[in-house]
């Protein structure tokens, strides 16, 4: 079916019609991806699925691999080998699962010995792997990050990823066009993480679901590339497939100069005419417009454990009476419970023990730079710990260039190497049960950076400020010098730091070679379940069955944005295998975290619904992260259909991919499922008819798309369906070669290394002076 190109196309729409390998009837498409991004936690399975199909990885010239979850951000001095390097033995499994994958698969890698290993999604930009137009894909869910570049970059679960290293392509259906336009002037104080910390708090964690947000609009385009970037992270947090924001003058001068970007001269000349022809044409027609006054943005937090539960820093910890309905008061209570907080307790007063500054939300260099700003002349309160780490080998080099480490030390920041880090504490930095933390990263959910831990998310400069205090506090105050809480020197002298340009590192080849590795052994599902007792249900241990018809018990999980953090938390990520999962379904809400206990009165713990074979919630069902393993643990503790208003892309992917059914109902409807749960009676879902019914003969129909019902009720391997298009596949790399060449080929040279050391790219760079104190915001 072709498209037809004469009508005015937004961004999103110019970029999905030029990477169309195929359309069949449905409006299922198989997009070709021109960039892949791999890291160590979402990615064994599927070289192991390569493996055991003998299948190669497709494009290993549009394929970069970091480690980046599980490494420890201590000092690298010593390391030698990852072997020795990484404690924690699953996190240990799987870097050097991910080391063996590169070299059998021959992967361009950046180790733990290399400069420019770091965030998945700060390396990418760093390097100009990211670039305007692409399609950018990885097993992770802010691969959203990428478009700030005017790329369509969206995050995939790990059966994808297989999918686009066998075959570079996936399999895609249009999404809605939604523009978020933010015009005006921001206040003093005002960041690009306010403005989207301020937009989910308008249009909720599922305000963008099914959707592609194009951000425009006069306050957007003022701002740099890293704060853009910082602002499509976020845009899954708002539900979003993917974030998107027009290429300009901005993001050709960001490119210009980067190891993989086109070099300078014709391919540089041709790339910026095509990448001129990407911004939405005039009278592009949006699905959802959402126009936001910049003035109107304040300073912004979290208060409770939804990235849309936000409030002003001036404002009060929200008051369940007065929430709009009995759901969302349960939901305030609830959280508010998790928090630790009183309704009505001004933010300020509210102290803190921890301060993060990191992610790949905020830890740039600009983000260094402006923490470094405030905390310039100044201590960190007693009672803080404060940890800085930055978002890749590169930024901590430039940071250090820059002296931002010194003033970092100087008030009492730890100064880490880079990784995810306490984003997620999948390594040892993490929160203890009970302490509060102010956070640069972009998820608050429960437990996410330490079970227990409570999480407030916020700007660089804001959490630099609650650093200085020891309480959540108004940046705006720090600058003025109006402050009242634990003494910061309010006269503290302004101070003038050179910035040299962030590219001078670009061109450094790794620290060392890294030294052979023995083979990885395999992490046992005992290691990685250890605390959780078995589960009671059949393992049916990934692969895909036919799915026509279900009877069964079906579990009630009666609240709304049950995300994947919840379903599967990080600590049952590290496996390298897709079984043994379902004992750790639900795992926050269903066992004591601190005695690893089952709680008895948790509804899968207990008769009839243990044995439940599907789940009934409420709206944004599995929203968060890309984890696959959330739908591994659902299948393998027996759950082969969800019931619920709303589910999250990435996670309603990765679940058809397992055999697993999404019902989606009307509100209403849910409700009356919800009811037949909670009354332990059997729920049918028929895949034949498409409906649901109960026990009482009530039957509600659903919808789905007709070529994933054709594969789960076949149980079929997409992988081979797309084989299948090889030859297609073929064509469309001609065409995309002939048309964009500076897509293809991996750009790493020697060029930026003259025998060890170098070459003038440092002394070409420009020097700027910027001044770190005072309101210059
Ligand atoms: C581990 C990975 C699957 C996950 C994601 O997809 O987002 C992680 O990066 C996160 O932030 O939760
Ligand atoms: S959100 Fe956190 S854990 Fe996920 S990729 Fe970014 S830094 Fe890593």
């Amino acid at each position: 079916m072709a498209t037809s190109t004469s009508q005015p196309r937004t961004l999103y729409q110019k970029i999905f019609d030029s990477h169309i390998v195929d359309e069949q009837d449905d409006g299922t498409c198989l997009m070709y991806i021109d960039r892949h991004l791999v890291h160590e936690v979402t990615s064994p399975q599927a070289f192991e699925g390569l493996r055991n199909t003998n299948r190669r990885v497709r494009r290993t010239d549009c394929t970069l691999a970091t480690v980046d979850h599980n490494i420890p951000t201590i000092s690298r001095k010593a390391y030698k080998e990852t072997k020795s390097f990484v404690d924690e033995a699953d996190s240990r499994t799987q870097c050097l699962t991910l080391e063996d994958n590169v070299k059998e698969f021959g992967l361009t890698f950046f180790g733990l010995s290399d400069n420019r290993q770091g965030i998945v999604h700060i390396i990418g930009p760093e390097q100009g792997f990211t670039i305007p137009g692409a399609t950018i894909v990885c097993g992770d869910s802010h691969t959203s990050t990428h478009g700030a570049f005017g790329a369509l970059a969206f995050g995939i679960g790990t059966s994808e990823v297989e999918h686009v290293l066998a075959t570079q392509t996936i399999l895609q259906k249009r999404a809605k066009n939604m523009r978020i336009q933010v015009d005006g002037e921001l206040g003093p104080g005002v960041t690009s993480k306010d403005i989207i910390l301020h937009v989910i708090g308008i249009i909720g964690t599922a305000g963008g679901t099914g959707s592609v947000v194009e951000f425009c609009g006069t306050a957007i385009e003022k701002l740099s590339m890293e704060a853009r970037m910082s602002i499509c992270n976020m845009s899954i947090e708002a539900g979003a497939r993917a974030g998107l924001i027009a290429p300009d003058e901005i993001t050709y001068e960001y490119m210009k100069g980067r190891p993989l970007a086109p070099k300078e001269g014709k391919a540089w000349d041709d790339a910026v005419r095509f990448w001129k022809t990407l911004p939405s044409d005039a009278g592009a027609k949006y699905d959802v417009v959402v126009n936001v006054d910049a003035k109107d943005i304040p300073p912004t937090i979290t208060w409770g454990t939804s990235p849309q539960d936000t409030v002003a820093i001036t404002g009060k910890v929200p008051d369940p009476k007065e929430a709009k309905d009995e759901k969302r008061a349960a939901s305030i209570t609830r959280s508010l419970e998790y928090m630790g907080l009183t309704a009505g307790t001004p933010m300020e007063e509210i102290k803190l023990d921890k301060v993060f500054i990191g992610s790949c939300t905020n830890a740039r260099i600009e983000d260094l730079r402006a923490a470094a700003k405030i905390l310039y002349g100044r201590k960190i309160a007693p009672h803080i710990y404060g940890m800085l780490v930055p978002g890749s080998g590169l930024v901590k080099r430039q940071a250090e260039a820059e002296g931002l480490d010194k003033i970092f030390t100087a008030a009492g920041f730890d100064w880490r190497e880079a990784g995810c880090s306490m984003c997620l504490g999948m390594n040892p930095d993490q929160l203890s049960p009970g302490e509060r933390c102010a956070s640069t990263s972009n998820r608050n959910f429960e437990g996410r950076q330490g079970a227990g831990g409570r999480t407030h998310l916020m700007s660089p400069a804001m959490a630099a400020a609650c650093a200085i205090t020891g309480y959540l506090t108004d940046v705006r105050k720090i600058v003025a010098g109006t402050e009242n809480k634990v003494g910061p020197s309010a006269n503290a002298p302004a101070y003038e730091v050179q910035i040299t340009d962030s590219k001078a590192y670009l061109g450094e080849l790794p620290m060392a070679a890294p030294a052979p590795q023995e083979p990885a052994k395999a992490t046992t599902d005992e290691d990685t379940i250890r605390d959780v007792p078995a589960s009671t249900t059949a393992t049916s241990g990934g692969g895909m069955e036919k799915f026509t018809v279900l009877k069964g018990i079906a579990a009630p999980l009666d609240r709304a944005n049950i995300d994947t953090d919840l379903i599967i938390p990080k600590q049952f990520l590290k496996t390298i295998k897709r079984t043994g999962l379902g004992s750790a379904f639900m795992w926050p809400m269903r066992y004591d975290t601190k005695t690893g206990e089952p709680l008895p009165d948790f509804v899968l713990n207990k008769a009839p619904w243990n044995k439940a074979k599907i789940i009934v919630s409420r709206d944004n069902w599995g929203c968060g992260s890309s984890r696959e393993h959330a739908a591994w643990a659902m299948l393998d503790f027996g759950v082969r259909a969800v019931v619920v208003p709303s589910i999250a892309d990435i996670h309603a992917t990765n679940i058809s991919k397992n055999g697993i059914v999404a019902a989606i109902l009307q509100p209403e409807e849910v409700d009356q499922v919800m009811q037949a749960a909670k009354a332990g009676e059997e729920v049918s879902v028929s895949l034949e008819e498409m409906k649901v019914t109960l026990e009482n003969g009530a039957s509600f129909s659903f919808e789905m798309n007709s070529f994933t019902r054709h594969c789960l009720i076949n149980g079929l391997d997409d992988i081979d369906l797309t084989m299948e298009k090889a030859d297609r596949i073929s064509e469309f790399e001609v065409k995309r070669s002939a048309e964009t060449p500076w897509l293809d080929g991996f750009g790493y040279t020697k060029a930026g290394v003259v025998g060890g050391k170098l070459e003038p790219l440092m002394d070409k760079a420009k020097k700027s002076v910027n001044k770190v104190a005072g309101t210059d915001w």
